[in-house]
């Protein structure tokens, strides 16, 4: 009771004091328009614009400076005070989720921190803690007595004497309890009896301690979390990314991180978590889309990309294209390179302006023992200088010149931002080259993008060396084509601007090639990466294992740290304990975080009939097909049926039918297996797929099956 009451007391402090803030904060926030707008309009009214003469110029440019200093103070209070409003605001519904009692060993009284998602300071006093702040981390490890912790590079010995975690909601102490005498955590349990959303949530309150290691390091280049499904891959990354954002304030920013995500539906549903922790989201991009933007270059559609990683078949060529071997080969054939002659012509309006032999012959000048990428530099360095001394030679031409005198007014402001100031024969010179400068703009462009070079014959070379047989290019470039490009390019011709980057997070990472993590590891050599994946999820003919991705990186004296996560903190107990039994690994136990809930159902179609009988009477429920085909076919099917259904607020919306790629990584209340018969489920690709699509399901699994269930299911029947 002692401890209640001074619960109580101390939120009603911390809300008091944060509906304080708001009020002061607000308040500030309306002053500061006002005061901005009247800054403005004395600017435009009081400062009287007078350039008559030079002195009145110098007087008047004072008086504007004056007031432009005084806006942008204004705005950074503006700005500051924004920020901080909604910081409060973050808090009011639940100012803190947890509170550890700590001990430094000292004379001194124990200290109490509350946590929450952000800080929280009343004049003199730190009412609530960020849960990236250091002593924050004590809360995530979830143990009393002896511990320490890491602030400004020292270790901090201390014992924690409670643990505490608290449901507020605004100024309402709903529940508390302390870790030494519960031993379920309820609180995660609530969280976890929440439904789907379309987006993804935060899990601050919650995070639990072998996610909080992953969040927190700051010590390992290359982390690579192996972590079964529903563990919580994904929002440890989004986590971590707010926490790098705290904690590395002074060096990094968000335009340092880059995130990787499988499509594009999924980076719609990450959109939302880190705005929802006060911070921006960083650069999201499919492997699709950082290569079209890295190559600038139209490659194939996500459809068709993802049509072909589905496929059962992998042609020959392709798998080379996949391959470590062969991204090692191209890596590294600079002496193949050298041999060739990789040149085109630069053309304007399809007129040649620099002959492919004119470019040639420069790299012929270039030193033989020379890498083949230090010669394309240096050819670059060359075919600009050699530009501009043609351009030079033509501006001193009379023609030119003559073109310049020609110039209308309007063209003369154009070209040169200002009508003709000086006609002897030096500034005509320059004023051609300008013109000259504008017109063959092209030019320019073309050499500082290499397109005086012809990369798919480089690939299409580099194939031939590797494999001894031609290359058959497609028509438009696909991922697994773009992915050696990208390298050739980087490698050879330009090296990405992405090579700053500083922290990468891949998830999904057993959906890669060995290609594409080479890449990877090539492109981003001063970055840190955080790679996530689930190899019981590798269900495209695109994959790799942990092992080949640790190697890869290791091969490169990277350090690599390998996390296993294995509660599992979607599903219910009984959907866990069937897709755990659809794992390869025999000795390895996935551990459900959730009650046991609902059992699996298992339903025998004879007719679709009978599906749109089932779906009539779900309020809400999510299709999952094998393949894009059923997906299409079955969505036509629901919506030509006419249902009568049980529910009159139910319509056929609330059904969703989506194949397993596409459900990848999402979650859903309820998921309907569609057609898990023994014609389309039998190879250990197929255990694969139907341990990715059953994991989606949060509450409920109804497995559906024709004629015969998988024999990779029969532990159901
Ligand atoms: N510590 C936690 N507290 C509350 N909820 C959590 C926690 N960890 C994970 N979850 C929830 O579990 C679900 C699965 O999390 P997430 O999608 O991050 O897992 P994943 O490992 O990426 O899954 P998968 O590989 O199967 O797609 C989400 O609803 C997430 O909010």
């Amino acid at each position: 009771m002692v401890n209640t009451q001074a619960e109580e007391q101390y939120l009603q402090k911390v809300y008091r004091a944060l509906k304080k803030a708001e009020g002061q904060l607000s308040e500030t926030l309306a002053k500061g328009q006002s005061s901005g707008i009247l800054a403005l309009q004395e600017m435009a009214g009081d400062v009287r614009l007078n350039f008559d003469n030079f002195a009145d110029n110098l007087d008047t440019f004072a008086q504007l400076e004056m007031k432009n200093r005084e806006i942008d103070q204004l705005n950074l209070k503006q700005k500051t005070a924004a920020s901080k409003l909604a910081q409060v605001r973050r808090l009011l519904p639940q100012a803190y989720f947890g509170k550890v009692v700590v001990d430094y060993f000292d004379e001194e009284e124990k200290q109490s921190f509350y946590i929450g998602v952000n800080s929280f300071n009343d004049e003199n006093e730190n009412l609530v803690y960020d849960w990236r702040s250091p002593v924050a981390e004590l809360f995530y490890n979830n143990v009393l007595g002896p511990s320490a912790y890491w602030a400004n590079g020292k270790k901090i010995p201390v014992a924690i004497d409670l643990r505490r975690q608290f449901v507020i909601s605004y100024d309402r102490l709903k529940h508390y309890f302390d870790t030494h005498i519960a031993i379920e955590d309820d609180v995660l349990l609530a969280a976890l009896g929440n439904s789907a959303s379309q987006q993804m949530q935060a899990i601050t309150a919650t995070i639990q301690k072998e996610q909080n290691v992953i969040i927190r390091d700051l010590d390992h280049e290359i982390i690579l979390v192996n972590g079964v499904a529903g563990s919580g891959k994904t929002s440890t990354i989004m986590q971590r990314i707010a926490y790098l954002l705290y904690s590395l304030r002074q060096e990094i920013s968000v335009d340092d991180v880059l995130i990787l995500a499988p499509n594009d539906k999924f980076i719609q549903y990450l959109a939302h978590v880190l705005p929802s922790l006060g911070e921006k989201n960083p650069r999201n991009l499919t492997w699709r889309k950082l290569l079209a933007w890295q190559l600038d270059q139209p490659l194939e559609s996500e459809i068709d990309y993802f049509t072909r990683i589905t496929k059962s078949e992998v042609d020959k060529q392709t798998t080379v294209l996949r391959s470590q071997k062969f991204a090692e080969f191209v890596d590294n054939a600079s002496d193949i390179l050298q041999n060739k002659n990789y040149f085109q012509k630069i053309t304007v309006k399809q007129k040649v302006i620099i002959k492919a032999e004119t470019i040639a012959e420069m790299f012929a000048t270039t030193p033989k023992d020379a890498t083949f990428g230090q010669r394309i530099q240096s050819v670059a360095v060359k075919l600009r200088s050699y530009w501009q001394r043609r351009l030079l030679k033509q501006a001193q031409g009379k023609a030119w010149q003559d073109r310049v005198l020609a110039l209308s007014e309007t063209q003369q402001q154009k070209y040169f931002g200002h009508l003709l100031q000086d006609e002897s024969p030096k500034a005509l010179k320059k004023y051609a080259l300008r013109l000259l400068q504008q017109k063959y703009h092209e030019i320019e462009v073309a050499i500082t993008n290499f397109s005086w070079l012809q990369p798919a014959q480089m690939l299409a070379d580099l194939y031939l060396a590797y494999t001894g047989e031609r290359y058959q290019a497609a028509e438009v470039l696909t991922v697994d084509e773009a992915t050696i490009a990208l390298l050739i390019q980087h490698r050879f011709i330009k090296t990405s601007p992405l090579a700053t980057m500083k922290y990468i997070l891949v998830d999904e990472v057993q959906d890669y090639t060995p290609a594409q993590i080479f890449l990877l590891n090539q492109l981003f050599t001063n970055a840190r990466f955080t790679l996530v994946g689930d190899y019981n999820q590798a269900i495209f003919n695109s994959q790799t294992d942990f092992t080949t991705i640790g190697a890869i990186f290791k091969a490169t004296k990277r350090e690599v740290i390998v996390y296993d996560l294995l509660n599992s903190y979607r599903s219910s107990g009984a959907i866990t304990a069937t897709f755990q039994q659809l794992t390869a690994q025999v000795d390895f136990t996935i551990v459900p975080v959730r009650p046991k809930g609902k059992k699996v159902a298992v339903k025998k179609l004879v007719k679709l009939t009978d599906l749109a009988r089932f779906l009539a009477i779900e309020k809400s429920v999510t299709v999952i097909t094998k393949t894009q085909a059923e997906a299409d076919y079955l969505t036509q099917w629901w919506y030509d049926q006419p249902i009568m259904f049980a529910n009159e607020n139910t319509t056929k919306e609330n059904v969703t039918i989506l194949p397993i790629s596409l459900a990848k990584g999402l979650e859903f209340d309820h998921v309907l297996l569609y057609n898990a018969s023994t014609e389309n489920y039998t190879t250990e690709q197929d255990r694969k797929m139907l341990y990715t699509a059953t994991s989606r399901g949060m509450q409920e699994l109804t497995i559906t099956y024709f004629e015969e269930l998988t024999p990779l299911l029969q532990f159901l029947a």
